[in-house]
Protein backbone atom coordinates (compact mmCIF):
# COMPACT_ATOMS: atom_id res chain seq x y z
CA UNK A 1 0.00 0.00 0.00
CA UNK A 2 1.06 3.21 -0.75
CA UNK A 3 2.00 5.14 2.13
CA UNK A 4 -0.87 7.51 2.46
CA UNK A 5 1.63 10.45 3.89
CA UNK A 6 3.89 10.77 7.16
CA UNK A 7 1.88 10.65 10.21
CA UNK A 8 3.39 13.91 11.55
CA UNK A 9 5.37 12.80 14.41
CA UNK A 10 7.09 16.13 15.80
CA UNK A 11 9.16 13.13 18.29
CA UNK A 12 10.56 14.88 21.15
CA UNK A 13 11.31 13.49 24.55
CA UNK A 14 13.44 10.92 23.71
CA UNK A 15 15.45 9.78 26.40
CA UNK A 16 19.29 9.02 25.23
CA UNK A 17 20.08 7.37 28.28
CA UNK A 18 18.68 4.06 26.96
CA UNK A 19 20.80 5.41 23.34
CA UNK A 20 21.47 2.23 21.46
CA UNK A 21 18.91 0.26 23.67
CA UNK A 22 15.45 0.91 22.27
CA UNK A 23 14.96 4.64 23.25
CA UNK A 24 11.95 5.40 24.74
CA UNK A 25 9.92 8.24 23.71
CA UNK A 26 6.54 9.19 21.98
CA UNK A 27 5.06 10.73 19.09
CA UNK A 28 2.13 12.38 17.89
CA UNK A 29 0.32 10.70 14.99
CA UNK A 30 -1.82 12.67 13.02
CA UNK A 31 -5.63 11.40 12.86
CA UNK A 32 -6.42 7.90 11.71
CA UNK A 33 -2.85 6.50 12.36
CA UNK A 34 -2.53 4.41 15.26
CA UNK A 35 1.42 3.58 16.97
CA UNK A 36 1.85 -0.44 16.79
CA UNK A 37 5.71 -0.28 17.70
CA UNK A 38 8.49 1.92 19.47
CA UNK A 39 10.47 3.87 17.37
CA UNK A 40 13.76 2.47 15.85
CA UNK A 41 16.70 4.61 16.09
CA UNK A 42 18.44 3.84 12.60
CA UNK A 43 21.83 5.31 11.46
CA UNK A 44 22.45 7.34 14.65
CA UNK A 45 26.11 9.14 14.70
CA UNK A 46 27.61 10.94 17.89
CA UNK A 47 29.65 13.31 16.53
CA UNK A 48 31.69 15.62 19.16
CA UNK A 49 31.53 18.93 18.79
CA UNK A 50 33.15 22.18 19.62
CA UNK A 51 30.22 23.62 20.93
CA UNK A 52 32.18 23.70 24.24
CA UNK A 53 32.53 20.37 25.03
CA UNK A 54 28.68 19.23 24.04
CA UNK A 55 28.23 15.98 21.97
CA UNK A 56 25.90 16.88 18.99
CA UNK A 57 24.33 13.36 18.01
CA UNK A 58 22.64 13.33 14.37
CA UNK A 59 19.62 10.46 14.89
CA UNK A 60 17.43 8.97 11.85
CA UNK A 61 14.20 8.00 13.08
CA UNK A 62 12.51 5.20 11.23
CA UNK A 63 8.85 4.77 12.21
CA UNK A 64 6.23 2.17 10.91
CA UNK A 65 2.54 2.00 11.96
CA UNK A 66 -1.07 1.08 10.74
CA UNK A 67 -3.47 3.00 9.03
CA UNK A 68 -6.77 1.50 9.02
CA UNK A 69 -5.15 -1.85 9.81
CA UNK A 70 -3.34 -1.23 6.63
CA UNK A 71 0.46 -1.55 7.73
CA UNK A 72 2.17 1.10 6.62
CA UNK A 73 6.14 0.66 5.40
CA UNK A 74 8.63 3.01 7.25
CA UNK A 75 6.64 6.46 5.99
CA UNK A 76 9.70 8.39 6.37
CA UNK A 77 12.76 9.23 8.30
CA UNK A 78 13.24 12.09 10.52
CA UNK A 79 16.75 13.52 10.74
CA UNK A 80 16.86 15.46 13.66
CA UNK A 81 20.42 16.54 16.20
CA UNK A 82 20.37 17.05 20.04
CA UNK A 83 23.06 18.30 21.37
CA UNK A 84 24.05 16.57 24.20
CA UNK A 85 25.74 18.05 27.42
CA UNK A 86 28.70 15.90 27.77
CA UNK A 87 30.12 17.73 30.86
CA UNK A 88 27.47 16.43 33.18
CA UNK A 89 28.05 13.16 32.06
CA UNK A 90 23.84 12.62 32.04
CA UNK A 91 23.91 13.29 28.65
CA UNK A 92 20.97 15.89 29.71
CA UNK A 93 19.74 16.89 26.03
CA UNK A 94 20.17 20.57 26.04
CA UNK A 95 19.12 22.92 23.23
CA UNK A 96 20.60 25.62 21.73
CA UNK A 97 18.62 28.38 23.60
CA UNK A 98 20.75 26.88 26.62
CA UNK A 99 24.10 26.39 25.15
CA UNK A 100 23.90 29.99 23.91
CA UNK A 101 23.27 31.56 27.05
CA UNK A 102 26.10 29.56 29.02
CA UNK A 103 28.32 30.41 26.33
CA UNK A 104 27.59 34.22 26.46
CA UNK A 105 28.61 34.02 30.07
CA UNK A 106 31.35 33.02 29.82
CA UNK A 107 33.01 35.23 27.22
CA UNK A 108 31.11 38.68 28.60
CA UNK A 109 33.73 38.60 30.79
CA UNK A 110 36.20 38.68 28.20
CA UNK A 111 34.52 41.49 25.97
CA UNK A 112 34.17 43.66 28.97
CA UNK A 113 31.69 45.89 26.51
CA UNK A 114 33.99 45.86 23.76
CA UNK A 115 31.29 46.35 20.84
CA UNK A 116 31.46 43.18 18.09
CA UNK A 117 30.63 44.28 14.60
CA UNK A 118 29.02 41.48 12.00
CA UNK A 119 30.90 41.63 8.63
CA UNK A 120 29.93 39.60 5.43
CA UNK A 121 28.30 39.67 1.74
CA UNK A 122 24.50 40.80 1.57
CA UNK A 123 22.11 38.04 3.04
CA UNK A 124 25.21 36.48 5.18
CA UNK A 125 22.68 36.45 8.73
CA UNK A 126 24.49 39.50 10.16
CA UNK A 127 21.23 41.15 11.35
CA UNK A 128 19.91 37.70 11.94
CA UNK A 129 22.79 36.54 14.15
CA UNK A 130 23.28 39.91 15.87
CA UNK A 131 20.11 39.98 17.04
CA UNK A 132 20.53 36.57 18.83
CA UNK A 133 24.35 37.68 19.96
CA UNK A 134 22.93 41.34 21.38
CA UNK A 135 20.01 39.32 23.64
CA UNK A 136 22.42 37.07 24.96
CA UNK A 137 25.16 39.62 25.70
CA UNK A 138 22.48 42.03 26.77
CA UNK A 139 24.04 44.25 24.33
CA UNK A 140 22.00 46.95 22.06
CA UNK A 141 21.75 46.19 18.50
CA UNK A 142 21.70 48.52 15.45
CA UNK A 143 22.00 47.91 12.06
CA UNK A 144 24.09 50.23 10.17
CA UNK A 145 21.64 50.51 7.14
CA UNK A 146 18.66 51.24 9.06
CA UNK A 147 21.05 53.93 10.93
CA UNK A 148 21.51 55.31 7.23
CA UNK A 149 18.25 55.73 6.36
CA UNK A 150 17.18 57.17 9.44
CA UNK A 151 20.11 59.72 8.61
CA UNK A 152 18.49 60.43 4.92
CA UNK A 153 15.05 61.25 6.46
CA UNK A 154 14.15 57.75 6.45
CA UNK A 155 14.92 57.13 3.24
CA UNK A 156 15.14 53.51 1.79
CA UNK A 157 19.09 51.81 1.00
CA UNK A 158 17.89 51.03 -2.46
CA UNK A 159 15.92 55.05 -2.97
CA UNK A 160 19.43 55.69 -1.53
CA UNK A 161 21.03 54.36 -4.50
CA UNK A 162 19.06 55.11 -6.79
CA UNK A 163 17.52 59.29 -5.99
CA UNK A 164 21.36 59.76 -4.56
CA UNK A 165 24.54 57.63 -5.65
CA UNK A 166 26.40 54.78 -3.83
CA UNK A 167 28.89 57.30 -2.78
CA UNK A 168 26.09 59.30 -0.73
CA UNK A 169 25.54 56.19 0.70
CA UNK A 170 28.61 55.05 1.77
CA UNK A 171 29.51 58.55 3.03
CA UNK A 172 26.93 58.20 5.42
CA UNK A 173 27.55 54.36 5.86
CA UNK A 174 30.95 55.92 7.69
CA UNK A 175 29.51 58.49 9.01
CA UNK A 176 27.50 55.87 11.12
CA UNK A 177 30.15 53.25 12.08
CA UNK A 178 32.01 56.84 13.12
CA UNK A 179 29.41 57.42 15.50
CA UNK A 180 28.86 54.09 16.88
CA UNK A 181 32.67 53.73 16.92
CA UNK A 182 32.34 55.50 20.02
CA UNK A 183 30.06 53.49 22.16
CA UNK A 184 30.29 50.16 24.08
CA UNK A 185 27.83 47.22 24.14
CA UNK A 186 26.77 47.13 20.94
CA UNK A 187 26.44 44.42 18.17
CA UNK A 188 26.29 46.05 14.93
CA UNK A 189 25.18 44.61 11.88
CA UNK A 190 27.63 46.52 9.26
CA UNK A 191 25.71 46.86 5.33
CA UNK A 192 27.87 44.29 3.32
CA UNK A 193 29.62 46.35 1.74
CA UNK A 194 30.91 48.63 4.76
CA UNK A 195 34.01 46.73 4.43
CA UNK A 196 35.43 48.29 1.39
CA UNK A 197 36.47 51.46 2.67
CA UNK A 198 39.50 50.91 4.84
CA UNK A 199 38.28 53.89 7.32
CA UNK A 200 35.18 51.87 8.20
CA UNK A 201 37.81 48.88 9.19
CA UNK A 202 39.16 51.64 11.67
CA UNK A 203 36.20 52.30 13.17
CA UNK A 204 35.17 48.49 13.65
CA UNK A 205 38.68 47.66 14.93
CA UNK A 206 37.71 49.61 18.05
CA UNK A 207 35.62 46.99 18.71
CA UNK A 208 35.93 43.08 17.56
CA UNK A 209 35.16 42.43 13.79
CA UNK A 210 33.29 39.07 12.59
CA UNK A 211 32.98 37.67 9.55
CA UNK A 212 30.20 35.49 8.77
CA UNK A 213 31.22 33.50 5.88
CA UNK A 214 28.48 31.94 3.85
CA UNK A 215 28.69 29.57 0.70
CA UNK A 216 27.15 32.33 -2.14
CA UNK A 217 24.54 29.64 -3.48
CA UNK A 218 23.12 29.76 0.25
CA UNK A 219 23.58 33.33 -0.04
CA UNK A 220 21.54 33.58 -3.24
CA UNK A 221 18.80 31.48 -2.14
CA UNK A 222 18.11 33.34 1.07
CA UNK A 223 17.92 36.38 -0.95
CA UNK A 224 16.28 34.84 -3.60
CA UNK A 225 13.33 33.94 -0.62
CA UNK A 226 12.93 37.88 0.24
CA UNK A 227 13.82 38.85 -3.53
CA UNK A 228 16.23 41.38 -4.33
CA UNK A 229 14.40 45.01 -3.69
CA UNK A 230 15.68 46.20 -0.77
CA UNK A 231 19.51 45.48 -2.41
CA UNK A 232 19.90 47.52 -5.20
CA UNK A 233 23.15 46.32 -5.98
CA UNK A 234 21.58 43.32 -7.16
CA UNK A 235 19.21 44.62 -9.04
CA UNK A 236 21.48 44.47 -12.75
CA UNK A 237 20.78 41.10 -14.08
CA UNK A 238 17.96 39.26 -15.61
CA UNK A 239 16.30 35.73 -14.98
CA UNK A 240 15.03 34.55 -11.95
CA UNK A 241 15.85 36.04 -8.41
CA UNK A 242 18.13 33.02 -7.48
CA UNK A 243 20.21 33.04 -10.30
CA UNK A 244 19.96 37.23 -10.58
CA UNK A 245 21.37 37.27 -6.98
CA UNK A 246 23.74 34.28 -7.58
CA UNK A 247 25.38 35.85 -10.68
CA UNK A 248 25.51 39.67 -8.74
CA UNK A 249 26.93 38.31 -5.56
CA UNK A 250 29.65 35.81 -7.07
CA UNK A 251 30.51 39.43 -8.88
CA UNK A 252 31.03 41.27 -6.26
CA UNK A 253 32.61 38.67 -4.17
CA UNK A 254 35.58 38.35 -6.78
CA UNK A 255 35.47 42.24 -6.80
CA UNK A 256 35.92 42.52 -2.85
CA UNK A 257 38.23 39.57 -2.72
CA UNK A 258 39.27 38.42 0.66
CA UNK A 259 38.77 41.94 2.19
CA UNK A 260 36.02 40.14 4.45
CA UNK A 261 39.33 37.95 5.53
CA UNK A 262 40.74 41.17 7.72
CA UNK A 263 38.11 39.93 10.08
CA UNK A 264 39.48 39.21 13.93
CA UNK A 265 37.19 36.48 13.76
CA UNK A 266 35.57 34.22 10.73
CA UNK A 267 32.29 32.07 11.19
CA UNK A 268 32.65 29.65 8.74
CA UNK A 269 29.17 28.17 8.05
CA UNK A 270 30.87 24.94 5.98
CA UNK A 271 33.02 24.27 8.77
CA UNK A 272 30.12 24.14 11.31
CA UNK A 273 28.10 21.69 9.26
CA UNK A 274 30.88 19.73 9.04
CA UNK A 275 31.54 19.35 12.18
CA UNK A 276 27.82 18.72 13.11
CA UNK A 277 27.50 16.27 10.66
CA UNK A 278 25.33 17.97 8.41
CA UNK A 279 25.39 18.19 4.27
CA UNK A 280 23.98 21.55 3.84
CA UNK A 281 24.42 24.91 5.99
CA UNK A 282 21.19 25.64 5.05
CA UNK A 283 20.37 23.36 7.72
CA UNK A 284 22.25 25.64 10.47
CA UNK A 285 19.83 27.73 12.63
CA UNK A 286 21.00 31.11 13.22
CA UNK A 287 21.53 29.74 16.69
CA UNK A 288 24.18 27.21 16.06
CA UNK A 289 26.09 29.83 14.03
CA UNK A 290 26.13 32.44 16.89
CA UNK A 291 27.03 29.85 19.28
CA UNK A 292 29.83 29.54 17.16
CA UNK A 293 30.94 33.20 16.89
CA UNK A 294 31.21 33.26 20.53
CA UNK A 295 33.37 30.39 20.33
CA UNK A 296 35.40 32.03 17.65
CA UNK A 297 35.35 35.45 19.89
CA UNK A 298 36.41 33.33 22.94
CA UNK A 299 39.14 31.97 21.77
CA UNK A 300 40.65 35.47 20.23
CA UNK A 301 39.88 36.93 24.04
N1 LIG B 1 21.06 30.59 9.43
C1 LIG B 1 20.12 30.94 8.55
N2 LIG B 1 19.44 29.99 7.89
C2 LIG B 1 18.51 30.33 6.98
N3 LIG B 1 18.16 31.59 6.66
C3 LIG B 1 18.82 32.58 7.29
C4 LIG B 1 19.83 32.32 8.26
N4 LIG B 1 20.29 33.52 8.71
C5 LIG B 1 19.59 34.47 8.05
N5 LIG B 1 18.70 33.91 7.20
C6 LIG B 1 17.77 34.61 6.30
O1 LIG B 1 18.54 35.18 5.27
C7 LIG B 1 18.03 36.49 4.95
C8 LIG B 1 19.14 37.52 5.18
O2 LIG B 1 19.43 37.52 6.57
P1 LIG B 1 19.96 38.90 7.22
O3 LIG B 1 20.18 38.62 8.67
O4 LIG B 1 19.08 40.02 6.84
O5 LIG B 1 21.36 39.05 6.48
P2 LIG B 1 22.28 40.37 6.32
O6 LIG B 1 21.92 41.28 7.45
O7 LIG B 1 23.68 39.84 6.38
O8 LIG B 1 21.96 40.93 4.97
C9 LIG B 1 16.84 36.73 5.86
O9 LIG B 1 15.66 36.40 5.15
C10 LIG B 1 17.06 35.75 6.99
O10 LIG B 1 15.82 35.31 7.55
O1 LIG C 1 27.07 44.61 -0.08
C1 LIG C 1 26.76 45.83 -0.23
O2 LIG C 1 27.46 46.67 -0.83
C2 LIG C 1 25.49 46.32 0.38
C3 LIG C 1 24.85 45.54 1.31
C4 LIG C 1 23.58 45.97 1.94
O3 LIG C 1 23.50 45.54 3.29
P1 LIG C 1 23.18 43.99 3.68
O4 LIG C 1 24.50 43.27 3.73
O5 LIG C 1 22.53 44.06 5.02
O6 LIG C 1 22.28 43.46 2.62
C5 LIG C 1 23.44 47.48 1.92
O7 LIG C 1 24.36 48.07 2.78
C6 LIG C 1 23.63 48.00 0.51
O8 LIG C 1 22.63 47.42 -0.31
C7 LIG C 1 25.01 47.65 -0.02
Amino acid sequence: MEAVGAPSFPCTGINFDKFGQKPTGFVQFSRGFRENQTIRVGNSRELTQSIFGVRARLVGFELSCSYKNAQVSAVESEKSFYIEKEIDKNHVSVDEAMVLKKKSHEVAPYLNGRCIYLVGMMGSGKSTVGKILSEVLGYSFFDSDKLVEKAVHGTPVAEIFKKHSETFFRDNESKVLHNLSSMRRLVVATGGGAVIRPINWKYMKKGLTVFLDVPLEALARRIAAVGTASRPLLHDESGDAYTKALIRLSTLSEERGDVYGNADVKVSLEYIAGELGLGDVSDLTPSAIAIEALIQVEKLL
